[in-house]
């Protein structure tokens, strides 16, 4: 198959324990489009039911067995991944339009994102396209509180999706606090007829087929936001929003470590200070960069934008463009990250871009990095 082009999307479907995840998948693969969809299940615990209680099952639901996500089954996930690509390629299986992996409640979703961007082959064939998260109304709040790898979850999420509204007294907390925690992702209630749809699971950077990227989408309300704080005293000719930093008493403790910023640049970018940059970031400060997208005007050829997404030290191969997806054309991303502060990110931007501060070390003094990016020469 021709590479990039024909890249299968995997949608990583997560939530907490109990939190919903096989009452929503079951729904949606009532979706006729779904059809063409496999499913892989990763199990915590040594009697498997969910792919019992996922009824449309047939040859296209794939168990893992039983293990964290985290460490032994992220090759088989690999694994898995692989042997779904040869039963395509050798016809021993449909063609598969989409993957959709539901994780154990107890995983950290970054993992099972690596799996898919960090294998070379894995990611010739498959793109990780988003990330639903489930949250249980009830006992949100309270996980939220105990367990980082839910904390995480909602994170890196692009689709936020409450379940068990009606069980609930309120939500209203949930919510804010979800909000402050990932201000980008669409929420929607389980309940709803769209969280029951096939297209809950699309979130992609772009539309693999045509490549048309849906920058508004996941930039969110960045828009909006630029209206209200127009940083006209932002000396560094980019704007940024510490979504999560308006008001201290907002945040959760618990989630204070967690920010969501945006860097958005006018110039077009060179592309050696834009393949230092992430390098750096990812050598030095990948395990605190819970994700990362980006649509990038590098210089060379700023008429074909550049779409970059990694999960911590781990990058997919980056993708032109065919043309800006409208008529912004500024380099814009957006980072999530955990304790690792907007304003240190944004310094490190600046000095790669040749705009080092009074008290900042210079490009030069930053460069001196060996590692190189696999998939980064552009
Ligand atoms: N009222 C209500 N109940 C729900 C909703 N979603 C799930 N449930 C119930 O919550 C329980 C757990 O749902 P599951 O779909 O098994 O949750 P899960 O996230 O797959 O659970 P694990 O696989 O254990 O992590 C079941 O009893 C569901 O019927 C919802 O939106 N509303």
């Amino acid at each position: 198959m021709s590479a990039l082009n024909d890249r299968i999307p995997v949608t990583i479907l997560t939530g907490f324990l109990g939190a919903g995840k096989s009452t929503l998948l079951n729904r949606i693969l009532k979706d006729p489009v779904m059809k063409d969809a496999a499913v892989i299940i990763n199990e915590f615990g040594d009697v498997g039911i969910d792919h019992l209680l996922v009824e449309s099952s047939g040859d296209s639901i794939i168990e893992l067995s039983d293990g964290c996500l985290c460490c032994t089954v992220r090759g088989e996930l690999v694994d898995t991944l692989a042997n779904l690509m040869d039963a395509v390629q050798t016809g021993r299986v449909k063609p598969v339009k989409r993957v959709v992996i539901e994780t154990t409640g107890l995983a950290d979703p970054s993992p099972v994102m690596q799996a898919i961007m960090g294998n070379p082959v894995i990611a010739t064939n498959f793109e990780l396209d988003g990330v639903v998260t489930l949250v249980d109304a009830v006992n949100g709040l309270q996980t939220l509180d105990n367990h980082e790898e839910a904390r995480k979850q909602a994170a890196v999420a692009d689709r936020l999706i409450v379940s068990k509204k009606t069980m609930a007294e309120a939500t209203d907390g949930l919510e804010k606090r979800l909000r402050a925690l990932n201000p980008r992702a669409t929420m929607m209630d389980a309940d709803s007829a769209e969280a029951g749809r096939a297209a809950v699971l699309v979130n992609g950077l772009y539309d693999p087929a045509t490549k048309i990227a849906d920058v508004g989408r996941w930039l969110q309300d960045e828009d909006a936001h630029e209206a209200h704080h127009d940083h006209d005293g932002d000396h560094h000719g980019h704007h940024h929003h510490d979504h999560a930093d308006q008001d201290p008493h907002d945040v959760n403790r618990h989630d204070a470590s967690i920010r969501s910023f945006s860097i958005i640049e006018e110039k077009p970018i060179d592309p050696m200070a834009l393949e230092m940059f992430i390098d750096l970031l990812r050598s030095a400060h990948g395990e605190k960069l819970l994700r990362m997208k980006a649509i990038v005007s590098v210089s060379d050829r700023p008429d074909r934008p550049l779409v970059l997404h990694g999960v911590q030290s781990i990058f997919h191969p980056p993708v032109r463009l065919p043309a800006w997806p409208g008529e912004d054309r500024r380099t814009r991303m957006v980072l999530i990250t955990r304790d690792l502060p907007e304003a240190f990110v944004k310094d490190l931007f600046d000095a790669f871009l040749g705009k080092p501060r009074i008290d900042m070390p210079d490009r030069a003094a930053l460069s001196d990095n060996p590692l190189a990016i696999p998939g980064m020469r552009i």
